[in-house]
């Protein structure tokens, strides 16, 4: 079992692939699989993105970097949201930006994530990396690095890293286990190649796996094989 690790959430899992905004059935299944980890009293962060909301890339009519910050503040409103829905079922979680001083959210500070851990809160990182031209998957490598994660988990809509996209390709093969080097060498699509870099250089493993998947997340966390495997070596 992992001690500590961080969760990269599409928005997508808050409304059902596809769709926008936030859908009641979706939002309690998110939950259950946030608990199932939670419980085990595993350091649980999470990077949060907005594609249920705005991706920065959609609003085409915008200039690039106008757009990110919309997308970024997206993922505020996700990470609130999730902070409200996490609390009402009695889970305690903080949410922390350096975008927005917002009474509900905090500074990062890396002193009181260590805090806020060992008081048992989940701890949402909310605004990406604070700037434009990034994703919320390079947010993710940031963040884990940042508190010391031991593995990073992408909860996405595919069931793992393929040799190409499985949503354009059917005969597309999944790898069970590959390392960043293969991932960057082959050039794929499923992380941007930012985040695969950091989290090769600070040796942290990904698991990438189908968080409509219900017990998958906690699989991850527990060791088991689930998804893919990205390691460092
Ligand atoms: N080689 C690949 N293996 C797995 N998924 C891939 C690959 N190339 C592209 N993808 C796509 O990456 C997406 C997963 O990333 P995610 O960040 O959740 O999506 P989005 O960027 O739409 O929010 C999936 O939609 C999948 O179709
Ligand atoms: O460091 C960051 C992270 C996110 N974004 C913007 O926020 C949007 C939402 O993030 P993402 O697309 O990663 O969300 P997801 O697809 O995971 O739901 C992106 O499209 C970008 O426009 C950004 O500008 N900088």
């Amino acid at each position: 079992m992992y001690k500590r690790v961080l969760i990269k959430l599409s928005g997508e899992v808050m409304c059902g692939e596809g769709e926008r905004g936030f859908d009641r059935k979706n939002v309690e299944f998110l939950v259950r699989q946030l608990a199932q980890v939670v419980e085990y009293g595993v350091n649980v962060g999470i990077v949060i993105g907005a594609g249920n909301i705005f991706r920065g890339e959609e609003l085409i009519d915008l200039p690039h970097s106008l757009a990110d910050q919309i997308g970024m503040l997206g993922t505020v409103i996700n990470a609130l949201y999730l902070k409200g829905i996490l609390q009402r079922v009695g889970m305690k979680c903080v949410v922390v930006s350096q975008i927005s001083s917002l009474p509900s959210i905090r500074p990062i500070h890396y002193d009181d994530i260590n805090l806020y851990f060992d008081a048992g809160y989940v701890v949402i990182f909310a605004g990406g990396t604070s700037n434009p031209f990034f994703t919320t998957d390079t947010a993710a490598a940031l963040r884990a690095v940042e508190m010391g994660a031991e593995l990073l988990i992408k909860a996405t809509k595919v069931d793992g890293v393929y040799d190409s996209d499985p949503r354009k390709n059917r005969d597309a093969k999944k790898f069970e286990r590959l390392s960043y080097r293969d991932a960057i060498k082959l050039g794929l699509k499923v992380m941007d190649t930012e985040a695969f870099s950091i989290c090769g250089r600070y040796k942290l493993p990904i698991v990438v796996l189908n968080f409509f998947e219900d017990g998958a997340l906690l699989r991850a966390v527990k060791g088991e094989p689930v998804g893919s495997y990205i390691s460092p070596e």
